[in-house]
């Protein structure tokens, strides 16, 4: 026998890696449990032949493995639980005699031949297998597949698990083992669909679709190089295909999230480079047959150096310029790396570590959500500073917009609404403490000839001219609007008549005897004053006609004067 098993060993799950009978060719009767393998030599399984040997193309070869089970074991086909055995993956189809019994296998052997060198498969061992002294043979009739395939993929049993045990824990280890890929498949669909989903919400944040189509990528991947996508139940090409697609793509799209996340600016000969990612993608999942990822895969490789060597570049250059997320994603990067050499090694170099480019791809990814997680947060502070920006610029420009509706341009008073709003502050003030005040309307006499003479450029000199006038002899709380035209509006609080007729005489000759200077002329203008007093019962409306209607009478009797409101209106409203 070649192994010797305790029932211990067995209850546990027995590994069968190593040394089995090896013997090329192809005869059904080395199927047969008796047949006598001795001189047959030995090779390890799983075992990853030098590319480009083909010894094994286009023919078979048959491993053989004897195990005697040691202790208690005619019970093993009683009441023991059901043993099984574990076949990893192996290049390129097989068939698996249990005991000389043909149990099962993977792919077509010639002459339907089919490619299949990725399953890993649990047998059940029928109970007839097992000698009364228990002996068991395996017996594994393996095609070698096309010289293409052989010649760049290396043959037979070359990957996975190799194990014997009871047939239900074998099961359930294969189950679990694969539950990591299932995770990482689950982890990456969910951030590549919520960072899609936070680019739909904000298309500022470009990087997040980049970092979705990743993310999604790698999820698909994921599934499809675990067992479980045998669920599907696709033909084995198509498998394959998609999942080399997937790969194939991955550069173009890891280079454009980087440019966009260090927001550089892609050149054309950058754009070809990603281009030919592009195009093998498409190319392996158009063209039809298997062949075509034998003959594509060494020269996507070559390809991705350039990459290999840029992204750290990129990301150092970054990094050391001060941009916190290249800090971040350089770690990532790192380990990432380190995958990779250590997965390019067990290709190019039969290096024996496990596969570690997941574990890769988990690191930068992760890195990389750290990375946008904190270019999340300076995008929404930017955006934060930039509203609270705009909105002191909009509350400063309303503010100046509101002065500046209530302000006259041209002399720099209020306006007439302006003034509406101060006098129906002033009649509500009167309302409260009964306390009076005036309206005096403030007109310059002849101003149209005065226009036609010296010149409307002149004339707006002269209005503001006498604004500043007036106001030199206005207090505090008086108010001084432009009514319009060449009027002005004088509201004077806690002045009745009398008073404030003293005020408009004082107004008018100080106007009538001031010198005006325009130009290299002197010139002199007159005012005329209407003049009324708000009264009880009074509104606002009927105490500004009566300034009109006195000042309209001081016109008719010859302007230059100051004109009170009749008594006999004001009588009529108290
Ligand atoms: N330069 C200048 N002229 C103005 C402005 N607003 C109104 N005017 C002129 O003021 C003149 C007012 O003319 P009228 O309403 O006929 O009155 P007036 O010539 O002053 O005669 P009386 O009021 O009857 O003394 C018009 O010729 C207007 O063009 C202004 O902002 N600048």
């Amino acid at each position: 026998a070649d192994r010797l098993l305790s029932r211990d060993a067995l209850a546990q799950g027995a590994s069968l890696a190593g040394g089995w009978r090896f013997q090329p060719g192809d005869n059904l009767a080395w199927a047969a449990p008796e047949f006598d393998d001795s001189d047959w030599p030995t090779r390890t399984i799983p075992h990853r032949a030098p590319k480009g040997g083909a010894q094994e193309a286009l023919q078979f070869s048959w491993y053989r493995l004897t195990i005697q089970l040691q202790g208690n074991i005619e019970a093993a086909g009683g009441q023991s639980p059901l043993l099984g055995v574990q076949i990893g993956k192996v290049l390129s189809a097989y068939e698996l005699y249990i005991g000389g019994e043909l149990v099962g296998g993977v792919g077509a052997l010639p002459p339907d031949s089919e490619v299949n060198y990725d399953r890993m498969q649990v047998y059940a061992i029928p109970a007839s297998a097992l000698t009364a002294q228990g002996e068991l043979v395996l017996a594994m009739r393996v095609w070698g597949g096309s010289a293409l395939s052989t010649s760049l993929w290396g043959e037979g049993p070359h990957e996975g698990a190799f194990r014997i045990g009871y047939y239900r824990d074998l099961i359930a280890a294969s189950f679990f083992n694969e539950l990591p890929a299932v995770a990482m498949c689950i982890l990456f669909a969910g951030f590549g669909l919520y960072h899609l989903y936070l680019f739909s919400r904000n298309r500022q944040l470009r990087t997040y679709f980049w970092y979705g189509l990743v993310a999604l990528n790698i999820s698909l991947y994921a599934f499809l190089s675990s067992q479980l996508r045998y669920y599907l139940d696709w033909p084995f090409a198509l498998y394959e295909k998609v999942e080399f697609g997937t790969i194939y793509l991955l550069p173009a799209l890891f280079i454009q999230m980087l440019l966009s996340l260090l927001a550089k600016p892609a050149g054309l000969l950058m754009r070809a480079y990603q281009g030919a990612f592009l195009v093998f993608s498409l190319l392996v999942l158009c063209v039809p047959g298997m062949s075509i990822l034998f003959r594509t895969l060494f020269y996507w490789e070559m390809l991705c150096l350039p990459v290999l060597l840029w992204m750290p570049w990129q990301i150092l250059r970054a990094a050391r310029t001060g941009n916190p997320e290249a800090r971040t994603s350089l770690i990532g990067l790192v380990i990432f790396i380190a995958a990779c050499a250590n997965d390019i090694l067990i290709d190019i170099a039969g290096l024996t570590t496990p596969r570690l480019l997941p574990v890769g791809f988990v690191a930068i990814m992760l890195s990389m959500v750290i990375s946008l997680a904190n270019r999340f947060t300076t995008v929404l502070t930017s955006l934060e500073s930039e509203v609270a920006q705009q909105t002191a610029e909009l509350r400063s420009a309303n503010r100046r917009l509101a002065v500046a509706a209530r302000e006259d341009p041209l002399t720099g008073l209020l306006n007439r609404r302006g003034l509406l709003d101060i006098a129906a502050a002033e009649v509500q003030r009167f309302q409260r403490t009964g306390r009076t005040f005036s309206v005096m309307l403030v007109d310059l006499d002849h101003f149209k000839q005065f226009n036609d003479r010296h010149g409307h450029a002149c004339g707006d000199f002269v209005l503001q001219e006498v604004a500043g006038l007036l106001c030199q002899r206005l207090r505090d709380m008086d108010t001084l609007a432009r009514w319009g035209g060449e009027e002005f509006i004088l509201i004077v609080p806690e002045t009745s008549g009398p008073g404030a007729a003293a005020l408009a005489e004082n107004l008018r000759s100080c106007v009538a005897g001031h010198r005006f200077h325009y130009a290299g002329q002197e010139m002199a203008v007159t005012l005329t004053l209407g003049l009324a007093t708000f009264v009880t019962g009074d509104n606002l409306e009927q105490c500004i006609a009566r300034a009109d209607a006195a000042l309209y009478r001081g016109k008719a009797a010859g302007r230059n004067r100051v004109e009170i409101e009749a008594p006999e209106v004001v009588g009529a409203i108290a």
